[in-house]
């Protein structure tokens, strides 16, 4: 185990598959380390979606020899899968195996998973529209049973955001509902925070303002980020180490993609 990791993947594999299509990425090594800054740079259609979806726990690997999430003590004491013990790989060394957690197809061990070590900001937010900006905020918070009144309001003073409370999405900008977004996925206090191309509804000068607030907050909690971007300028401006996605010759309808790192130092 790396010291201080937050995310280990190994030889991990993820296919999708239609009709027509086949399509398999591969990712041989990911490793991110608390604080760490990583981004998928890649075209559209490359496999960036399926990769955080796969690593937020919303989809499944297709194979993996490794896959690990660290548990920060309380999570882990918690016993993040339930009754998981270290002869299954379960939260073992501060990591969870979340593997086992597929292999058992443990859906209440996922939901804890998700709910205590990962925070998720979509392109558009993904905000809940009929919740109001605290609400939207205090969710991960109540997802992750953890009851804690001040601190939706702290965050939103912190992005900038304080006025919006009581407000519900539809009357935000798209600036302002990232901010809520950010103050959502890291509210809990994930080691991990996933963003799916989190600037790109926005201008340059908003992006640059979102992309700071995110890591900024980031930076608050030693949060890892894995981050997916076409905007590499803006990715080198906040110090990203950059992975990309590779397709490699199609065989016959199968298309395989492989991340790799896109710059000289890389998290892979
Ligand atoms: N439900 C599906 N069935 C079959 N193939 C799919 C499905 N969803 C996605 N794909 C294929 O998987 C590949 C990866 O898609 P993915 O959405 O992960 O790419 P992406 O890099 O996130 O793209 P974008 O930047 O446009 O969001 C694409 O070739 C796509 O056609």
């Amino acid at each position: 185990m790396i010291a201080g990791a937050v995310l280990e993947v190994r030889e991990l594999t993820a296919r999708r598959a239609d009709a027509e299509r086949r399509f398999e990425l591969h990712v041989p090594s990911l490793s991110l380390s608390a604080g760490q800054r990583v981004a998928l740079v890649a075209p559209s259609g490359s496999g960036k979606s399926t990769l955080l979806d796969t690593i937020a726990c919303a989809r499944a690997p297709d194979h993996a020899v490794r896959f690990t999430l660290s548990a920060p003590d309380g999570a882990a004491s918690d016993n993040v899968v339930p009754g998981g013990t270290a002869a299954e790989g379960m939260a073992t060394e501060g990591m969870v195996d979340v593997l086992a957690a597929w292999r058992r197809r443990s859906e209440s061990g996922l939901a804890r998973i998700r709910a205590r070590l990962l925070g998720y900001v979509h392109q558009r937010g993904g905000l809940l529209g009929f919740l109001t900006v605290a609400e939207n905020i205090g969710l991960s918070l109540r997802l992750a049973g953890i009851q804690d009144p001040d601190r939706a309001g702290v965050l939103a003073g912190q992005l900038g955001i304080a006025d919006l409370l009581d407000a519900l999405p539809a009357a935000l900008s798209v600036g302002q509902r990232q901010r809520v977004a950010i103050a959502r996925a890291l509210a809990h206090r994930p080691p991990l925070v996933l963003a799916d191309e989190p600037t790109a509804a926005l201008d340059p000068d908003r992006a640059r303002d979102v992309m700071a607030a995110l890591c900024d907050m980031a930076d608050r909690h030693g949060t890892a980020l894995l981050v997916a971007s076409h905007d590499r300028p803006l990715l080198e401006r906040f110090g990203f180490s950059l992975l990309t996605i590779r397709a490699q010759v199609p065989a016959g309808t199968r298309l395989r993609a492989l991340v790799t790192p896109l710059s000289g130092e890389g998290a892979a």
